[in-house]
């Protein structure tokens, strides 16, 4: 069976496209099984309250627990388990590794929050009896959840065995080596007094890696001095580090 995944949030219309193309996709090869949410079928009320003033003060709403508890009770069950996937910008980094991690999950539960949050005892119940991640895209804020989750989805969707065609462009990609990846060029050979660099039609695949792998240290080196930084040592040879 594919794997589960569950979004809640209160603008589930933001994952109608996804109904289509990742649906579409999972009914042919059985990859996902998406379930869309609205928060607010877990209401009572007849305004179908989700949000409410923040104890201690301070501007904006609070996502209400109960909503919540009531929507995880329903999407795990007793018994069952699943991991609980939550964007915030006070999350963890959400980096290559963390899409791998959850790309392993059987079943996993999106909750997408709105105003300044969701109550922290949901997540602190819901920890009591399944793994949570709280976990941020990027050191800027976002009115909500969804666009973080559609990021995720995608990051993920794409390591499920069998999604991509060209399972070997997994493997050079960006961030698969700990490094940025290398230019990419296709023909014409010459384009507006831009010529692709000789060695890559030179056709000396040896040659080739090289500069490929060279590539991607200077540009990472350029780009992003952390990343170089984090890199394991042991995986650079002396050639490596003599650029
Ligand atoms: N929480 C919160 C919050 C706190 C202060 C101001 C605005 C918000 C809006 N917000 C509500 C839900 C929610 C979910 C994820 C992000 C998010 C993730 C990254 N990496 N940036 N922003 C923001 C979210």
């Amino acid at each position: 069976t594919g794997k589960r995944v569950d979004v809640v949030s209160i603008f589930p219309e933001y994952f109608a496209p996804l109904e289509l193309s990742l649906i579409g996709k999972a009914r042919t090869t059985g990859i996902l099984d998406l379930h869309l949410h609205d928060l607010r079928t877990w209401t009572h009320d007849v305004h179908r309250t989700v949000d409410d003033t923040p104890y201690g003060g301070g501007p904006g709403m609070v996502m209400k627990p109960e909503p919540w508890g009531q929507a995880l009770d329903e999407l795990v069950p007793q018994g069952t388990t699943a991991r609980l996937v939550v964007p915030t910008p006070a999350g963890a980094p959400f980096t290559q590794a963390t899409a791998y991690e959850l790309a392993a999950e059987s079943h996993l539960v999106f909750a997408c929050g709105r105003y300044e949050g969701i109550d922290q005892r949901v997540l602190d119940h819901a920890a009591e009896r399944m793994p949570v991640s709280e976990v941020s895209l990027g050191d800027y804020v976002l009115f909500g959840g969804e666009v973080a989750v559609l990021v995720m989805l995608e990051a993920i969707t794409r390591l499920i065995p069998g999604v991509l065609g060209n399972a070997d462009s997994l493997a050079d990609e960006s961030h698969a080596h700990g490094l940025l990846e290398t230019p990419a060029y296709t023909k014409p050979p010459s384009w507006r007094g831009h010529d692709v660099p000789d060695i890559l039609r030179s056709g000396d695949h040896g040659r080739i890696a090289r500069w490929r792998r060279d590539q991607a240290l200077l540009r990472t080196a350029a780009r992003r001095p952390d990343l170089l930084a984090a890199l394991d040592p042991a995986t650079l040879d002396k050639r490596d580090l003599a650029l």
